[in-house]
């Protein structure tokens, strides 16, 4: 623990990297995967499963915490911590995105964005300070600034014109953060995928001193080639003693590869949401447990999974749970993503400390490629 916010850059192997962010509300082991929990849940599980799965740090959005229950409401009730009763750090994302990507947009200008709320239609506002005034009243760990994320592909003007005033709403979220020792706020690269632009972006947000980078604007349904090109491009002008998040990213293989290229963490709601629909992560790859070939399968998913959901339950079982639509189909194998999840980031590291992480990734990729699961 420490009363401020430190980075500590623990090894390299090639450009992935090995380190540790501590702050008041405990140690984050990087590369870290962030479980997402939106309205304050991880869905379908307890928190302390997911703590005890290996996850250091949970995620929480803005925009939806703004709509139900309420910024003032939580900070009321003593900030998200203790609502959740989830000790550990918490990473808020700003708003900016959900707003795009969920609510009725009204307007968008130089002041924030105005929208419709996806509840109840109620009508809000958003600036750069309100948003790290809601973050605060969340007394959440590593706040996001207010951002613009485009869609891609795009036109390259209107990735200009987002990632200009995305840096420009970086600068007074800055100011609006203030001066707050244990907590971060991460400014967010944009810049769609166009190199200039991305170049451009970071070198703004450098300028901030900021304790950390986002990389977003991606995962927003580009190939992911152009994913790792943007990585590429972005990460080597960022500073190397400040962690990396790459925003929504994504399935074992992306974050194999964007490790690769040096990013320090992820969030991503891939192994909850399919985990709902019925998609298992396992060492060998995936297994959609609604296929009626599992139907009389007793084998467990893992069997040497150190997860209950993994190692005790047959794929009959779950298969049958999933089929019926019954909760716990959901509960289990949102269990076991997430702990695949960890086992990965935990296999990731390990490899990092003992220099061998290509070798690593390319075994990983492969086990995955075989299937035979
Ligand atoms: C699932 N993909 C994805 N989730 C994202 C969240 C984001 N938040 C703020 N800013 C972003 O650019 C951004 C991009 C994102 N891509």
């Amino acid at each position: 623990m420490s009363e401020n916010f430190t980075f500590n850059l623990k090894a390299t192997s090639g450009k992935a990297r090995l380190g540790e962010i501590t702050m008041p509300r405990g140690t984050i082991r990087t590369p870290a995967f962030m479980p997402v929990g939106t309205v304050g849940t991880v869905k379908a599980m307890y928190l302390d499963q997911v703590k005890e799965g290996g996850a250091d740090i949970i995620l929480g959005n803005t925009y939806h915490l703004m709509l139900r229950p309420g910024p003032e409401r939580v900070a009321r009730l003593g900030g998200l911590h203790e609502l959740i009763r989830w000790p550990g750090p918490i990473l808020t994302d700003s708003g900016g995105f959900q707003v795009m990507s969920l609510s009725g947009l009204r307007k968008l200008d130089e002041q924030g964005v105005t929208f419709k709320s996806h509840v109840d239609g109620s009508l809000h506002h958003m600036s750069p300070e309100r948003s790290i005034e809601i973050q605060g009243l969340l007394d959440s760990d590593i706040q996001m600034q207010l951002d613009e994320c485009v869609a891609l592909p795009n036109e390259p003007r209107e990735i200009e014109r987002a990632m200009e005033l995305s840096l420009r709403w970086a600068e007074r979220c800055r100011v609006a953060f203030g001066n707050q020792p244990g907590k971060a706020m991460f400014g967010i690269v944009q810049g769609g995928d166009q190199p200039a632009l991305r170049i451009r972006s970071a070198e703004g947000l450098k300028q901030l001193d900021l304790k950390g980078y986002s990389i977003g604007g991606l995962a927003v349904g580009e190939p992911q080639a152009v994913m790792l090109d943007m990585l590429r491009i972005t990460l080597p002008v960022l500073p190397t003693e400040k962690p990396r998040y790459l925003m929504g990213v994504g399935t074992p293989d992306d974050m194999l590869k964007s490790v690769a290229e040096g990013i320090d963490m992820f969030d991503c709601v891939m192994p909850t949401r399919s985990g709902r629909h019925g998609l298992a992560f396992t060492r060998r790859g995936k297994v959609n447990i609604r296929n009626a070939r599992h139907a009389e399968d007793m084998r467990p998913l893992d069997e040497q999974s150190s997860c209950p959901a993994t190692r005790d339950y047959s794929r009959a079982y779950l298969h049958h749970l999933v089929r019926s639509n019954e909760a716990l189909g959901g509960m289990l194998l949102s269990w076991n993503n997430l702990s695949y999840y960890q086992e990965l980031m935990q296999g990731i590291r390990q490899a990092i400390a003992e220099d061998r992480f290509e070798d690593f990734k390319a075994e990983t990729i492969e086990m995955w490629a075989r299937g035979d699961i």
